[in-house]
Formats: C-alpha cells, sequence, structure tokens
C-alpha cells in the first residue's frame, strides 16, 4: 500500500513490534520481533539496542555515501519515533557503517529536476528529522567516522555531543553556499547554538568545511579521538550523560532547544513552500547540476 510521508510517521507510534522497510517510498510491515530481539534493521539502517544500558547505536548503512534521500529519513524519522516511545531506550549514538563518510548531506538527486509536490516531500522530511533529533528526550550523541557535510553536519549538531575521528582527511561544516544554495533558518540557528554567531555567520557566508582540528578549535565537535576509538568514546561519554538526574537534563535540554523548535514547528508550511520555491529555480537548479558534475570530476 502507497502511505504518504505524513501518515507513515503518524502509525508509526503503533508499530512498535514490527519489522520496517521503506522502499520507493512505500512502507512494508511484517510481523518480527523489534524489541524482544536486541538488533534490528530496516534497508539502511541497523539499530543494536542494548537493553541492559538503555543505549541504542544506530549505523546508517546506505551506500554509497549516506547521503538522505527521501526513503533513508523517512527510515530514520520512524526509527527515532520507535525509539524515543521505547521506555527501556535512553541514549542514541547516531554513525556510520559506511567508510570514510558519515554523511554526505541531503541527497541532491532528492533536488535536482524533480516536480514541485516531490521536493516538498522531501523537505517535510527534512524537518520532520531535524524536529525529532533536536527535540529527543534522549541522550544523542554523534559518532563522526567520516566526512560529514551539509546535512550530515546539521544531523551531527542536532545531538547533544560529538566525538569525530581525528583523520585529516574527513571534514565537517554547513558548505551549502558552495553549492549554490542556502542553508535554511533553522540550519543556521542550530550552528548559531553550537559555535556562536559570529562563527557562523563566517562559516555559512564561506560554506567552509572544516578538518576535525578546526571543527574541534570552533566548538563544531566536542571530541576527537582516533578512528577506531569512536564507538567506544561515544559509549563512555554516554555512561557519564546518562548518570546525571534524567528530569532535570531532559528539561533543561527543552529550555535551550525550545525557541528553534518552535519556530520551525509554527512556520512548517511556509518553510516548505520557501525551499520548494527556491530549489526549483531555473538558476538554483543550473548550480546543482555544476556541483554534481564537479563531483564526478574530481572523481575522474
Ligand atoms: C530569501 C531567502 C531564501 C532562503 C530559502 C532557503 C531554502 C532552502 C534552500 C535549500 C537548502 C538545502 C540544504 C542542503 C543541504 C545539503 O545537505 S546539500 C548536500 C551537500 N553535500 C555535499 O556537498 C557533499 C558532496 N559529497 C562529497 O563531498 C563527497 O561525496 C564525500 C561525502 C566527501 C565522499 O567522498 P568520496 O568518498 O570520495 O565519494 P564520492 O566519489 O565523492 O561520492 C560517491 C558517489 O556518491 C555521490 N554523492 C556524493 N554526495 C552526494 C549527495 N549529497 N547526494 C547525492 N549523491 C552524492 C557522488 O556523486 C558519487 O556518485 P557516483 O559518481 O555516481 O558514484
Amino acid at each position: 500500500q502507497k502511505l504518504t510521508f505524513s501518515l507513515k510517521i503518524a502509525i508509526s507510534s503503533s508499530l512498535s513490534k514490527i519489522h520496517l522497510n521503506v522502499s520507493h517510498g512505500r512502507l512494508c510491515a511484517s510481523s518480527t520481533s523489534f524489541s524482544q530481539r536486541n538488533n534490528s534493521s530496516s534497508a539502511n539502517l541497523k539499530v543494536d539496542h542494548d537493553q541492559t544500558t538503555g543505549v541504542a547505536v544506530m549505523h546508517m548503512q546506505s551506500p554509497p555515501v549516506n547521503s538522505l534521500s527521501l526513503d533513508f529519513l523517512t527510515e530514520i524519522c520512524i526509527t527515532l519515533e520507535k525509539l524515543e516511545m521505547d521506555k527501556g531506550c535512553r541514549g542514541l549514538i547516531i554513525t556510520s557503517s559506511q567508510p570514510k563518510v558519515f554523511s554526505a548531506g541531503l541527497d541532491i538527486l532528492e533536488m535536482y529536476g524533480k516536480s514541485p509536490e516531490r521536493c516538498g516531500e522531501f523537505w517535510k522530511a527534512v524537518q520532520e528529522m531535524w524536529l525529532k533529533l533536536y527535540g529527543s528526550n534522549m541522550v544523542t550523541i554523534a559518532a563522526i567516522n567520516g566526512s560529514s557535510p551539509a546535512g550530515g553536519c546539521l544531523m551531527s549538531i542536532t545531538c547533544d555531543y560529538r566525538i569525530m575521528a581525528d583523520n585529516p582527511r574527513y571534514s565537517i561544516g554547513l558548505n551549502e553556499t558552495m553549492l549554490g544554495i542556502v542553508a535554511p533558518f533553522w540550519f543556521k540557528e542550530t550552528m548559531v547554538n553550537t559555535v556562536g554567531h559570529r562563527n557562523t555567520e563566517i562559516s555559512l557566508e564561506l560554506g567552509l568545511l572544516y578538518k576535525p582540528a578546526e571543527a574541534l578549535n570552533i566548538g563544531l565537535v566536542d571530541q576527537l579521538v582516533p578512528e577506531d576509538q569512536v564507538l567506544s568514546a561515544a559509549t563512555q561519554t554516554m555512561t557519564k550523560w546518562l548518570a546525571i538526574p534524567e528530569h532535570a537534563r531532559q528539561i533543561t535540554k527543552s529550555m535551550m532547544r525550545k525557541s528553534t523548535i518552535e519556530k520551525l514547528r509554527s512556520n512548517r508550511e511556509a518553510d516548505i513552500q520557501n525551499f520548494v520555491n527556491f530549489i526549483t529555480k531555473e538558476s538554483i537548479q543550473k548550480s546543482l547540476r555544476m556541483y554534481m558534475e564537479m563531483l564526478k570530476q574530481k572523481k575522474a
């Protein structure tokens, strides 16, 4: 059955024991035990949930570079909702199973040559992922074991804490300007809330991508560790965060993030319309095409 994205999200809360598989905008459900086993996997996500510690590790495994397509975003949202509703899950670590890349950000192909309706559906899914992660009651830690440009950086800075692999070949940042596009206000505000106004201004205007040491220097990430220790360091940090009185931590997090979240929540439709109008402009489509060509040339 074909379901709209919003319907999928609405019904997902009642699917706590259902194995989900999202493919080409379709949601298929088969009756396996998500919560009885400690592990679950859908097409592009593997979730290891340790019931004794209350920590889930979400491995992104969408080849080649974990770019955030509509299908992938839908999978992520459904998984986040299931974990959020699960009282046995108090902490979430997000990491990548793809070599060298945490996430390449939004899937450029979702923004190129698509109908306004499809662009709108895509953007709603991007909003949904951000709202779920930024507003999560769980402790969220990004274990950044590869490059994390644009939407990948956004995903990281919606988490409570960021640990990055100390590998100078990797980079992180909101580089939208370099694609000829503009980071919307809620990307910008998440960045301001992380690294402050001045760093954000420079970073966004120039579309900067930071090497790990530079990212640490401006506070874009909180800790650098050798590549093979990213996950273990995230697990250690999680233990510390989970030792804090939960209710007090959650209220404090909400207090810090509420105004940014409310601003998007109360303007979702206008924000979608802004995105659709912007991204479907001929000049923007041309910029995206040139950027994609540049990516291909870089390979050749
Ligand atoms: C008046 C005010 C108006 C304001 C209105 C605002 C409205 C909103 C405007 C729009 C806002 C949009 C926000 C956008 C956010 C984004 O996230 S855009 C995506 C940005 N991402 C990038 O720039 C990353 C590009 N990719 C890379 O730099 C590299 O791929 C990598 C991640 C560093 C990995 O490198 P490497 O391991 O060398 O792999 P590659 O060979 O480069 O790539 C492998 C294949 O993957 C394809 N690919 C890479 N990234 C993407 C992507 N993001 N989307 C889709 N596909 C991607 C790449 O082309 C390769 O493909 P093949 O050649 O076919 O193998």
